[in-house]
């Protein structure tokens, strides 16, 4: 078992309030209102440049090349290629890169990337990509998970196609070998809870990010 599995199953009611939200489900199938996906849209933007920050901080923290290497090209894949693919994606739900820019940030969007910021910068590399891994890796399960049950013409279909298609898979599945690279080389047993209970906490998180969606009124 690989440390995020076993992080999974300790933290396994938050992982579930995460993964199998009602957000999740009713884009699963076609019936979420749409005002919740553009909310959820714009704020996500919002949390890209956060998560960019994070990644960054993890170059920071790292004590070797390779470590730093890694991190910079996460902060490259956002920066380069995640931030335009979004803006584009926001532009076909109507919404202009000028309401991104002008849209403040919801409390659960400052709650959830604050708070990893705030772990990262207080603990070590390991503790920052725990802290981040179920924002990567937990999109790649649900990508994963709805991409066979729906037809090209589904309402969600890009979003869905994103992260179940074969490039975000390999990204997830290389972040969960260095997440469990990172936990062999800096993870003493006796570290093992304080780490799954900030897991449990970033996967909850995750969930309140989706309920923000789905509380959003057009
Ligand atoms: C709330 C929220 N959680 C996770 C992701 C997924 N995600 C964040 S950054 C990134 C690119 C990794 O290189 C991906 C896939 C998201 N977009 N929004």
């Amino acid at each position: 078992m690989d440390i995020f599995e076993r992080f999974k199953t300790a933290a396994r009611a938050d992982w579930d309030s995460y993964v199998d939200h009602a957000f999740v489900r009713q884009m699963a199938d076609g019936t979420l209102p749409q005002p919740a996906f553009r909310e959820y849209l714009v704020q996500d933007y919002l949390f890209l440049i956060q998560f960019a920050r994070a990644n960054a901080l993890a170059i920071y923290k790292s004590r070797t090349l390779a470590d730093m290497r890694k991190a910079q090209s996460a902060v490259s894949a956002i920066l380069d290629v995640e931030m335009d693919l979004h803006v584009r994606l926001c532009a076909r739900w109507g919404i202009s890169a000028q309401e991104l820019e002008a849209t403040p940030e919801h409390a659960a969007t400052v709650a959830y990337t604050r708070f990893v910021l705030d772990r990262g910068a207080a603990g070590d590399l390991l503790e920052l990509n725990v802290a981040l891994s179920p924002c990567v890796i937990g999109y790649a399960e649900i990508g994963r998970t709805l991409l066979p049950k729906i037809s090209p013409d589904h309402p969600y279909a890009e979003w869905i196609g994103e992260y179940g298609g074969d490039a975000y898979q390999e990204i997830a599945a290389n972040a969960r070998a260095y997440l469990d690279d990172l936990a062999r080389r800096f993870m003493p047993a006796n570290r093992f809870d304080e780490l799954a209970s900030l897991f449990a906490a970033a996967s909850r998180l995750e969930a309140d990010f989706w309920q923000m969606g789905l509380d959003a009124k057009d």
